[in-house]
């Protein structure tokens, strides 16, 4: 379990945390939602342990992984920023090898990876290409390709889906769908509120920097909820499935 408990994080002197616990648990996606500005990229880089915080800690099956030996935590936590910057311009391929820079592992198990990674991805295509040559979507692409082939335990990805068209979309979901079925514990932040419901089976709503609910999607996404956090009315169908089907309906009335 990869696990937050009460943190607190400053910025530039003000909290974008304020006593938030949340846990990370394998096999599930867990979806990190809340309004700008909430403090979903910096939970997410608190629990990839890039953070140091001022209160609470973050823990990797009970070890702070703020201790944890670098090359251990960055094989056991791949961490995908919002930002797709690539400061070297090197080849598609060599960049998704980096990926497996943590692992000490055979070459016929870091080419296997690899050729996973790019396939999942759709980017066996762009392997010759030059990073910077790529269009926007492509990089996003490239770049979860190169979290992938590094097979870590937890996958946090900060809005992986922004950026692509909706075919890659549905592959990424897929993707990262197979990953929590093989055991990965996967966390991503997402403001689309319908594909959360879809896709996560929990879900973090933040708020200021403080969770204003956690659990399932029926526990999280209700009218109040998210009247209250985002300012808009939403209209929440419960399918036959078990699913949530939801709909914005517009700007809330301000009082
Ligand atoms: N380097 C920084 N210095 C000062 N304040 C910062 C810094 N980075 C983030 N913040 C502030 O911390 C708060 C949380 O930011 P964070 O990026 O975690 O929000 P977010 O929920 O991911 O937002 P978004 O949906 O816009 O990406 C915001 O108020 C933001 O302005």
């Amino acid at each position: 379990m990869l696990a937050a408990r009460d943190l607190v994080l400053k910025l530039g002197g003000a909290p974008a945390l304020a006593g938030v616990s949340a846990a990370i648990a394998p096999g599930q996606i867990t979806a990190i939602i809340g309004p700008n500005g909430a403090g979903k990229s910096s939970l997410l880089a608190c629990l990839a342990g890039l953070q140091r915080v001022a209160a609470g800690q973050v823990t990797l099956d009970d070890a702070p992984v703020l201790k944890l030996d670098p090359r251990q935590r960055a094989r056991r936590i791949g961490f995908l920023p919002q930002v797709a910057e690539v400061n070297w311009d090197i080849d598609v391929e060599t960049l998704v090898a980096l990926g497996r820079l943590p692992h000490r592992s055979a070459p016929a198990a870091d080419a296997a990876a690899i050729t996973a990674a790019m396939a999942a991805t759709d980017c066996a295509g762009l392997a010759g290409r030059v990073v910077s040559s790529l269009s926007g979507g492509e990089r996003a692409r490239v770049l979860l390709a190169r979290v992938l082939a590094g097979q870590p335990d937890y996958l946090l990805a900060d809005e992986p889906l922004a950026n692509l068209d909706p075919g890659h979309q549905l592959d990424t979901i897929a993707c990262l769908r197979a990953a929590a079925d093989a055991g990965t514990g996967v966390a991503i932040v997402l403001h689309d509120l319908a594909l959360a419901a879809q896709i996560a089976d929990q879900l973090v709503l933040l708020h200021n920097g403080q969770v204003a609910a956690n659990g399932t999607a029926a526990q999280v996404l209700t009218g109040p909820n998210v009247a209250k956090v985002y300012g808009i009315d939403i209209q929440v169908e419960h399918q036959p499935d078990g699913r949530l089907h939801l709909m914005v309906k517009g700007r809330s009335q301000r009082g």
